[in-house]
């Protein structure tokens, strides 16, 4: 938790306390359905809520933004950037229920009113969103076709409209279909940890 602090100091104690509370949350569903690899529970704050974060360091939602998460699993990046945006409303969509379930249980426990869920495959979900984000789902191209359909063209935020993903060092092997307007970020800039050396926010106007 200390290292959401070290980079986000200035949250409110609600949020202190949502981001506090994900721990014991995450440990216990996690045990009953697998959303985090096993081993990996105990790195929650760094890999899994501090990397959802990184998005953040890109981006700034202004209130009032609508953003789908496409195959967030137990909630990542979808819950913690609810968190840290509660006037910014999300959708986390995936189309594995009990996953689903998991993220709708955690958002509940910590009293999150900005968020919806969806247990459906992002190529069902029809509505329109300013952004959509997501973190080891399937490659850029493919999420690019998916996702077309599902961004509005009102613009609101100080970027335009579009597609915002965490990528790991697999991104030298992708294909990049709006190569011209792809701004790659790396969160090794952000933060100092080991973990993030070759971590990547890759966003993609639409
Ligand atoms: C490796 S997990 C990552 C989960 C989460 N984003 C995270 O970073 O912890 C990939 C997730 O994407 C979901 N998924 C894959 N294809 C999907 C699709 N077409 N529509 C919705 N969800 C999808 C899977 O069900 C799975 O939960």
């Amino acid at each position: 938790m200390e290292i959401i602090l070290k980079y986000f100091p200035d949250l409110t104690e609600e949020q202190r306390k949502q981001f506090a509370a994900l721990y014991d949350l995450y440990t216990d569903w996690n045990s009953k359905i697998n959303v985090i690899s096993r081993k990996d529970i105990e790195n929650l704050y760094e890999h899994h809520v501090l990397h959802s974060l990184g998005i953040a360091k890109v981006i700034q939602f202004r209130p009032g933004t609508s953003i789908m998460d496409l195959g967030t699993g137990g909630g990542f990046p979808g819950i913690p950037l609810a968190i840290l945006f509660p006037e910014v409303k999300f959708h986390l969509v995936d189309s594995i229920g009990k996953k689903v379930r998991v993220a709708t249980e955690v958002a509940n426990a910590i009293g999150l009113k900005n968020v919806t869920f969806r247990h459906a495959r992002a190529e069902e979900e029809k509505r329109t969103f300013d952004f959509v984000v997501s973190r080891a789902v399937m490659p850029l191209a493919d999420l690019i076709k998916i996702i077309k359909k599902n961004i509005s063209s009102k613009q609101q935020n100080a970027l335009p409209n579009g597609l915002i993903c965490l990528k790991g060092g697999e991104l030298e092997h992708e294909t990049m279909p709006f190569k011209h307007k792809t701004v790659i970020h790396s969160l090794s800039d952000n933060f100092e940890e080991e973990f993030f050396k070759t971590k990547k926010v890759v966003y993609v106007p639409i």
